[in-house]
């Protein structure tokens, strides 16, 4: 079914992508900022966990990349986020694990097409990754020695390339992740306080969303 013209027209829709190795803490992050600033987390990470749990169609096939620490088709991962977007009835949103590459960056911009009015990139070194995913202890199939040496791999060699092109746009904003949780959120915290007084005295409805956005192509 065509969810077309399911955002309001006019209505300023934010949406904030946030990035960072494994483990680097994006959902820590972002459940702080769900709490100090109202925003829906959408962890593209957990949206496909969720269908692995459901098994649904694509559920088999889902798992098996993830357990491989490979990216699942982004098709399948945009019709998720829209869903979840539309669902919400929110109009600020953060993107949690997305995009991982080049494909998804593509696939977001030709089904929902609201530019990011930032990327939020969490920075932290990889031993300090792999130390704090190795303790999470939250029954992750993919968080075991092996997986976790797949996941960096794509992280260097597909996500990377994704921040540096967003950061040619002027739209990174870096945070040093090594910090405790409380210290990384202290200026994550300064971030947004800043989008958000910006976007304030800017009207709030200013849209940099696309005005016909083709949102019906993967639904
Ligand atoms: N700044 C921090 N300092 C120390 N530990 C942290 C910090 N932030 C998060 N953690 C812990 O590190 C682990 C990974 O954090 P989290 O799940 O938020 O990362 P993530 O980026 O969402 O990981 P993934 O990409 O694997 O989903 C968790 O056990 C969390 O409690
Ligand atoms: N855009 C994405 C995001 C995630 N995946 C797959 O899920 C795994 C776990 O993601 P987390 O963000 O929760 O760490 C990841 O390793 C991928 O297998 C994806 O394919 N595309
Ligand atoms: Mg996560």
């Amino acid at each position: 079914m065509s969810q077309a013209g399911a955002f309001p027209p006019g209505k300023k829709i934010t949406v904030v992508f946030v990035i960072g190795g494994p483990g680097s803490g994006k959902g820590t992050q972002c459940s702080k900022i769900v709490r100090h600033f109202g925003f829906t987390h959408l962890s593209a990470g957990d949206l496909l966990r969720q269908q692995v749990q459901s098994d649904t169609e694509h559920g088999a096939m889902i798992k098996n990349l993830m357990h491989e620490g490979k990216l699942v088709p982004s098709d399948i991962i945009v019709r998720l986020l829209l869903t979840a977007m539309l669902q919400s009835g929110n109009d600020r949103f953060l993107v949690d694990g997305f995009p991982r590459n080049e494909e998804n960056r593509r696939a977001y911009e030709s089904v929902i097409g609201i530019e990011p009015e930032l990327v939020l990139f969490i920075d932290c070194p990889r031993e300090e990754l792999e130390r704090r995913i190795l303790h999470r202890d939250q029954g992750r199939d993919d968080d075991n020695v092996d997986t976790i040496r797949k996941r960096f791999q794509v992280f260097h060699d597909s996500t990377l390339p994704v921040v540096l092109y967003y950061d040619r746009m002027g739209k990174v904003r870096r945070v040093d992740g090594a910090k405790s949780a409380d210290a990384v959120f202290d200026d994550v915290k300064a971030i947004f306080t800043q989008l958000l007084t910006t976007q304030a005295s800017q009207g709030g409805n200013a849209s940099s969303r696309r005005s016909n956005p083709p949102l019906c192509s993967v639904l």
